[in-house]
């Protein structure tokens, strides 16, 4: 209980004699601050005497659980726990489908941090929250950087140099979701200093969009994961996770459905984020593209010494296989 304290958890699936006073409870019993009703009548009766949040759970088997759970709502039911063991998924969206206007929260269990993020993103809406069943703590943890979303700030990058280097490997990073206009990643040189890298949804005269696809750099070049750790651009492949950012510094995470690694030339773009400088060598092709301070894409083709491009800095710091750590180091 301390542990789960520490982190921040503030509702349990406990008996609130157990829990006590350190966190908000939800369990099968009237001293809960959300009440799991066993049966409509309890719920009923508890409707008009408690000011309580009152729930019904129901584990499903079949359809016509699902309507179940659909009266349990009109009942007045201000969540529902869906039980669902064997098929998981379907029962789940068609209850999201039903549910999704009315007032009834819909969470359900999990047994593992994996099975979490799935059930927050059931026919896209997700459910409204879950209750993961663990005796590990770890799986906490992760279930909890499942969920968590990332903020970088965001600054204009005033460039002071753009050289074309000749030729290497470049890697287009391809997700496995759509990204929109204003959406990328961060690339760089130094983990503490990325260019936003635009997608490319947009097309020309010459090439078909490609929305899912980052031509991010070339394959030396760092990225920041999820996990908080950098990553190689070219140790990205086929399941990887990425941030996709947009250009006010919101991250949403990608799955990588394929990277590809090319032979390309090769342009090297040296810029500045308030007294810290920084490197990227990205393709030098029209398709890549950085953004402007307002919002604009720059062609790399077009890029000018002075032109000011968004980016994200901080002060140095070291990276051990990946790992962020505080040690001297000097990045040219
Ligand atoms: O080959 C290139 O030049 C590029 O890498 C430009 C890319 O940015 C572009 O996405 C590519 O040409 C599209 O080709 P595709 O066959 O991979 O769709």
């Amino acid at each position: 209980m301390s542990k789960l304290k520490e982190k921040g958890i503030t509702i349990i699936n406990a008996d609130p004699k157990v829990a006590g006073k350190d966190f908000h409870t939800i369990y099968e019993s009237e001293d809960a601050d959300m009440v799991i009703c066993k049966t409509f009548d309890q719920l009923k009766s508890l409707r008009s005497s408690s000011g309580k949040s009152l729930g019904y759970f129901k584990k499903v088997l079949s359809n016509a659980d699902v309507d179940e759970i659909e009266r349990a709502s009109q009942a007045g039911a201000e969540f529902v726990i869906v039980d669902a063991s064997d098929w998981k998924i379907i029962p789940l969206e068609n209850i999201i489908a039903k549910l999704h206007k009315s007032k009834t929260k819909v969470f359900t269990t999990a047994k593992s941090s994996r099975e979490v993020a799935t059930m927050f993103a059931v026919l896209e809406l997700g459910v409204d929250g879950v209750i993961l069943s663990t005796d590990s703590e770890d799986e906490v943890d992760k279930a909890r950087q499942q969920l968590s979303t990332a903020r970088f700030p965001i600054k204009p990058a005033k460039i002071v140099e753009i050289k074309d280097v000749g030729t290497g490997e470049r890697v287009c990073v391809d997700t496995a979701s759509m990204m929109g206009m204003g959406e990328g990643m961060l690339v760089g040189s130094r983990s503490n200093f990325m260019l936003l890298v635009h997608n490319e949804s947009v097309g020309s005269s010459f090439t078909s969009p490609r929305p899912f696809r980052v031509n991010a750099g070339a394959v030396y070049c760092y990225t920041i994961a999820p996990d908080g750790k950098t990553r190689y651009l070219s140790e990205i492949e086929s399941g990887s996770e990425v941030w996709v950012v947009n250009k006010e510094g919101s991250a949403r995470r990608a799955v990588v459905g394929r990277s590809k690694i090319e032979t390309r030339p090769l342009r090297l773009i040296r810029a500045e984020i308030e007294g810290e400088t920084g490197t990227v060598i990205l393709q030098n092709a029209e398709t890549i593209r950085l953004i402007t301070k307002d919002g604009k894409l720059l062609s790399v083709t077009e890029i000018k010494v002075g032109d000011e491009v968004l980016g994200y800095a901080k002060p140095a710091s070291g990276r051990h296989f990946g790992m962020e750590v505080d040690e001297y180091i000097v990045e040219k």
